[in-house]
């Protein structure tokens, strides 16, 4: 039977990349998707400002919404301060091993818990089961339509906390609208808009920041 995308991708990596080295990892994988075959991660133009609002946030507590093949997950955590809680979602269990894997090959596997399962149902498990308080930033990167009741139960569990940082990626293509309309009329966020390309094309995409005001 034929590979999957995230197995060639995985294998793109274990080819490509040096063990223990974050930003081989990363240039593997942008490699592979820009000349060989595209795949859904957030990429490097967007990355780089991923990147910066890490820095700037320098959070304590990380939430990730759809790890995917763990692109953005390495991105992420190569900048994480020491002691860092970050935890990743992915309900896709085939695509979790592949994660796995690549986040090994990073050589990161210790700073990232990934977890297995639905968003909607593992976010109301955070501070029993997971020991969170609240998140500093939250990376929003899995099925659009999930971004805005998602947004809502981390609101209902407390899991936000004044000054927690949202940053959505895909605002504009594939596009989240009802996510996009709700954060920037609403009176608890302060959002603003980075604008940049879908990875790897020239179409544009951008990523939307919002700052829970509590
Ligand atoms: C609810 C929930 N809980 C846990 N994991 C979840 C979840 N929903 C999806 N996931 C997991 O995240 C991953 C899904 C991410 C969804 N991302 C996308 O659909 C996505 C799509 C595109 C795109 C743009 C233009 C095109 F022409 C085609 C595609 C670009 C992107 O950057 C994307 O993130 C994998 C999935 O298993
Ligand atoms: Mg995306």
């Amino acid at each position: 039977t034929r590979s999957t995308r995230p197995q060639r991708l995985l294998h793109a990596v274990q080819k490509n990349a040096t063990r223990g080295d974050p930003r081989s990892v990363i240039n593997a994988i942008d490699q592979f998707c820009r000349h060989k075959e595209w795949a859904m991660n957030v990429g490097d133009e967007k990355g780089c400002i991923l990147d910066s609002v890490v820095s700037e946030v320098n959070p304590s507590t990380v939430l990730e919404l759809g790890t995917y093949c763990g692109y953005s997950t390495v991105r992420i955590a190569r900048l994480l301060p020491p002691g860092a809680k970050f935890i990743t979602l992915e309900f896709n269990p085939k695509v979790a091993k592949i994660a796995r894997q690549v986040i090994a090959w990073a050589g990161l596997e210790d700073k990232i818990q990934l977890v297995e399962g639905a968003s909607g149902d593992l976010i109301p498990k955070m501070k029993e089961q997971f020991g969170v308080e609240t998140f500093d930033l939250v990376f929003l990167d899995h099925w659009k339509d999930r971004y805005l009741p998602d947004t809502k139960l981390m609101e209902e569990c407390g899991l936000l906390k004044k000054g927690s940082i949202l940053l959505a990626d895909n605002v504009i293509c594939p596009g989240t609208p009802d996510y996009l309309e709700y954060i920037r009329n609403s009176p608890r966020y302060k959002s603003q808009y980075f604008k940049s390309h879908l990875e790897y094309t020239k179409v544009e995409d951008g990523l939307e920041k919002s700052v829970f005001l509590g």
